[in-house]
């Protein structure tokens, strides 16, 4: 099953852990998790052994012997614990019994014994070999090579479990092991409890929502009360943080089955956003909204330590083609603000292109649109995420309210519309 999963993954998918309903046996399930995890975040370590190991190169059209070998591997080098005579024994087995793999059980044992003997110099592998090339230069240039090393250790460590707070109670806190992040954000003790087994999960007093991802909303000033439109907004983490802020709430997205998981969502929460199935591009409001969050669908790099897959999924082509759907979906944004109105324009994503240089361009297309700068005051205990030109860019190696675990890079820009 886990050879399956990274198949997938390695094909295009998201990745998702393996749950309970795929399979029940709780330490089968971590083990295979724990496999696929690692085989993915140290995945530019194996494609460096891998090279080493298959002169002739992956052979084609072979089943998930790709996905065996690659399980294997990790487990050799990165996770001794479980014993590399299971990984032989297990690569082996699982490879005859995939019939477009079957051929090939023999060269699985002759590369796998060809790794377990060089498996103490693969250990030691550097790594920043972990990044692939592109990211790991344009990081550098953008934010330092110091931060990019620390990026590397979220990248292997994975990423905590934040939430967001539906009511303050001191006492819920202190029942979920909560360490306080910004305003009403805190980092949870999941001690391997699945989310929806955690404290006060089925009564809707909170939701998951990564620290940096529950700042944009927290910086819409539309007026109180006042009509806002959430774009892009499955599955609902904004929403709900725009209804706990008292706005009246449309919550638009194009994905029909995503929006089915924010109607759940809201109805677990007990908040009433109006709920609209529409592509944003062209999307026109009867009337304008008061504030405007728009979410935009970006390259996601900024979450790679819970995705560490989008690092070997993306390239510059795609980045320029979310790039076009983020400028489409802006300027409809803008023609369905109300004059003075706020808008706050964000991403998940590490690119320059995908922030910054939006803004830039916004400024230039729009001249009823400016900027409104954020203030480091804004944001106790993350001032430093603030540029001095008051955007908002969070980094993985950034420790929000000076707590461990990073945190996922974010873009925000603030606008208002003039007239
Ligand atoms: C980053 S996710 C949004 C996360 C969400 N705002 C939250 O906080 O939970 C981006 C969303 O954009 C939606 N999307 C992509 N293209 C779209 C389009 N043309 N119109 C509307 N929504 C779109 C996707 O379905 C996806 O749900």
């Amino acid at each position: 099953m886990a050879a399956q999963r990274l198949r997938a993954i390695l094909g295009g998918e998201h990745f998702a852990p393996l749950s309970a309903a795929e399979l029940p046996d709780g330490r089968d399930r971590s083990l295979a998790n724990r496999l696929i995890n690692t085989a993915l975040r140290r995945q530019g370590q194996i494609n460096l052994m891998i090279a080493e190991l298959l002169d002739k190169g992956m052979p084609a059209k072979s089943g998930t012997f790709e996905a065996v070998l690659r399980l294997s591997l990790a487990q050799l080098v990165f996770l001794p614990d479980i014993g590399a005579h299971s990984a032989l024994f297990l690569a082996v087995e699982a490879t005859k019994r995939d019939a477009k793999a079957r051929h090939l059980s023999g060269l699985m044992n002759a590369v796998l014994r060809r790794a377990q003997a060089n498996s103490a110099r693969y250990g030691l592998l550097e790594d920043d070999t972990l990044l692939p090339d592109i990211f790991r230069r344009k990081w550098e240039t953008a934010y330092g090579a110091d931060a990019v090393a620390r990026f590397v250790d979220g990248l292997v460590d994975g990423a905590p479990l934040d939430i967001t707070l539906k009511d303050e109670d001191p006492a819920l806190v202190e029942a979920l092991g909560g360490e306080k992040l910004i305003a009403d954000s805190i980092r949870v003790e999941t001690r391997d409890r699945p989310v929806d087994a955690l404290p006060f999960y089925d009564d809707g007093r909170w939701w998951v929502q990564d620290v940096s991802s529950a700042l944009p909303a927290r910086l819409l000033t539309a007026k109180a009360g006042g009509n806002v439109l959430d774009l892009c907004a499955a599955p609902g983490g904004k929403t709900a943080q725009l209804s706990k802020a008292g706005y009246v709430v449309t919550a638009l997205d194009s994905d029909g089955s995503r929006l089915e998981r924010l109607k759940a969502n809201m109805q677990r929460l007990g908040y009433e956003p109006t709920v609209i199935e529409a592509d944003a591009t062209s999307y026109i409001a009867a009337e304008p909204f008061d504030g405007i969050l728009l979410d935009a669908p970006c390259s996601a790099t900024g979450t790679f330590r819970r995705h560490p897959e989008v690092l070997w999924h993306r390239n510059a082509a795609d980045i320029e083609g979310r790039v076009k759907l983020q400028q489409g979906i802006f300027a409809r944004a803008v023609k369905n603000l109300a004059p003075g109105g706020s808008l706050v324009y964000c991403v998940c994503s590490l690119e320059p292109e995908e922030g910054e240089a939006i803004v830039d361009w916004a400024l230039k297309a729009f001249h009823n649109l400016e900027l409104h700068p954020v203030a480091p005051t804004e944001l106790p205990g993350l001032e430093g995420a603030v540029t001095s030109g008051g955007l908002v860019r969070t980094l993985p190696s950034m420790a929000p309210n000076g707590v461990d675990g990073g945190m996922d890079g974010f873009f925000v820009a603030r606008f208002r519309r003039a007239s």
